[in-house]
């Protein structure tokens, strides 16, 4: 089976307006789709390629190439990374957010409602908390917050007390026990709609989707040259919303903020008008393509790279 079939892949690198000598970081690796074909468009210059997961990190090994380097790490540190390799400005970056269909159809990464396995769910094959913990330990409030916030599940409130009460009578372990133990306040006939989301949740919370891709996205614009380009692809209306409004206000919450003379404020400038989402042909391909949305922007010319995406007052 194919580790990943890459989604965008035309409009996504193209985005990058690649240039000769250039230097370019895709900070979700995957199977390797995207920074391949970046290699394969790129004259001199070099790629850094980011990704938490150690599957990841072994398929990057056949991509053979003195251009290209691997780096096994989180894209939350992507100035870190990138300082530790001697470079402070790059021409491009691009994200490919979420999962890849390799984590996804593995069953004991634990990602899948179609299987039975670990309540698992962690990119990172490292990192402490996995989705058995969450579910296992959190305060009956904070799960209503995260599946109300993350899964935008309607009945959070009474998911969350089905599960302590579940737990209180024994520990939730497996895929399995978690959906019997959910059966409860699962609609009936639309099963699969309510556990995607309900798994969304729990996958954005163990991963710290939203804080990461908003730490990776503060510092893009600080590593960007200016005229650089982001492309990011997203697949829920979560990350999209945070996409969006770092590139059009310069923050992920509240208005752009404006000079004494009225211009705004915000290191980037948007490429493309909308989102770019895939074609008719590649929804028919692939259907893991249907959410996608591509977003693309330009770091301006002169900004100021201290500008920190929050506003006053937000969240
Ligand atoms: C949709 S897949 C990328 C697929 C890739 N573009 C390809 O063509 O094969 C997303 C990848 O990003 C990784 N990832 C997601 N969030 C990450 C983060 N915060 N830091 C590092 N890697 C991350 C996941 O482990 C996964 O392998």
């Amino acid at each position: 089976m194919t580790y990943h079939q890459p989604v965008l892949l035309q409009e996504s690198v193209d985005a990058l307006a690649i240039k000769p000598g250039g230097i370019y970081v895709d900070v979700t690796f995957g199977g390797g789709g995207h920074s391949a074909h970046i290699l394969s468009k790129m004259q001199g210059g070099q790629l850094y390629s980011f990704d938490q997961d150690t599957d990841a990190e072994k398929q990057s090994e056949k991509l053979i190439s003195d251009q290209f380097t691997f780096v096994k790490a989180n894209f939350r540190y992507l100035k870190k990374y990138l300082r530790l390799y001697g470079v402070r400005q790059v021409d491009g970056i691009l994200a490919d957010l979420g999962v890849s269909s390799h984590q996804f159809n593995t069953a004991e990464r634990g990602f899948s409602t179609r299987f039975d396995g670990p309540l698992d769910m962690r990119m990172d094959n490292d990192s402490p908390l996995t989705a058995r913990e969450v579910v296992n330990t959190y305060e009956e409030e904070q799960l209503h917050k995260i599946f109300g916030l993350y899964g935008e599940v309607k009945n959070a409130r009474t998911l969350a007390r089905e599960i302590v009460s579940s737990r209180n009578v024994q520990a939730i372990e497996t895929i399995a026990d978690f959906k019997q133990a959910i059966m409860g306040c699962t609609p009936k006939g639309k099963e699969n709609k309510y556990l995607a989301q309900v798994f969304q949740a729990l996958r954005i919370e163990v991963n710290d989707e939203l804080k990461a891709l908003e730490e990776m996205l503060e510092q893009a614009v600080e590593v960007l040259k200016p005229g650089g380009r982001l492309s990011v692809i997203s697949y829920h209306s979560l990350e999209d919303r945070l996409v969006k409004n770092y590139i059009s206000k310069g923050k992920f919450f509240g208005e752009v903020e404006k000079d004494f003379f009225g211009n705004e404020i915000k290191p980037l400038d948007s490429v493309t008008r909308k989102p770019i989402v895939p074609s008719a042909q590649e929804l028919q391909e692939n259907n893991r393509s249907r959410s996608a949305k591509l977003r693309v922007a330009e770091k301006r010319e002169t900004q100021d790279s201290s500008n920190k995406g929050r506003g006053k007052g937000d969240r």
